[in-house]
């Protein structure tokens, strides 16, 4: 059995937050928002994800007293060499607009045909037992899609309604919860991050 932890989630994404919770539950982790210790956004001034997580993990931890779970992720496209990336949440600025950024990227991909919209979802998740942990343990998971030409689908967050995934025959939007967070890019890497607890019985 795990024993039950408690964690800091240093997230102010509501949809992460929400798949997180899902993900974490049945694990029988106690999980606290950051928002609960009124944590401020860190300036993600990363030239990666895992330098980006590593900040936003290390101050949730300072902040809160516990151990934390940071998650950096972004939409890399091949067509225009990479972009979104790590400045996927930003791409149309600031104040972070999730249908200003979908609205971006399909005016972006306006003149790329359908064979040439590959497209994969990057999430790399870092966790630090307290904020000077010397050996953070570091996770990361991509999930590939192609970009459609118009949204589809009411779920997920951010830019699901347009990634398209082949296999499943719909957009990550149309998925159920459960079924996103079995597939996608966060989904496994959380699984890769608990599978050596679980094993020994042990906790994060
Ligand atoms: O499963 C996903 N489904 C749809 N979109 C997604 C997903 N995963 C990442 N994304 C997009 C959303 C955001 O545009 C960017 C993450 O940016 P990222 O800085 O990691 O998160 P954020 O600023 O929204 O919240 P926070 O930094 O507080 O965790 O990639
Ligand atoms: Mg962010």
């Amino acid at each position: 059995m795990i024993t039950p932890a408690r964690l800091v989630l240093a997230s102010g994404n509501a949809g992460k937050l929400r798949e997180f919770a899902q993900l974490l539950g049945p694990l029988g982790c106690q999980v606290f928002p950051q928002s609960d210790f009124a944590v401020s956004e860190v300036e993600e001034s990363g030239l990666t994800f895992v330098e980006n997580a590593l900040l936003k993990a290390r101050e949730a931890s300072r902040v809160s007293g516990l151990p934390a779970l940071a998650d950096d992720s972004g939409l890399e496209v091949d067509a225009l060499e990479g972009a979104p990336g790590i400045y996927s949440a930003r791409y149309a600025g600031e104040p972070k607009s999730d249908a200003r950024n979908n609205a971006k990227l399909l005016e972006a991909l306006a003149e790329v045909p359908e064979g040439a919209r590959d497209a994969r979802y990057w999430c790399v998740l870092v966790y630090l037992r307290h904020p000077e942990d010397p050996v953070p343990l570091i996770v990361q998971r991509s999930w590939e899609g192609q970009i459609l030409a118009h949204r589809r689908g009411e779920g997920g967050f951010g830019y699901d309604p347009l990634f398209w995934l082949p296999d499943q025959g719909m957009s990550a939007a149309e998925l159920s919860a459960a079924e996103k967070n079995r597939l996608s890019h966060r989904g496994r890497a959380l699984q890769a991050l608990v599978e050596p607890f679980r094993r020994v019985g042990g906790s994060l």
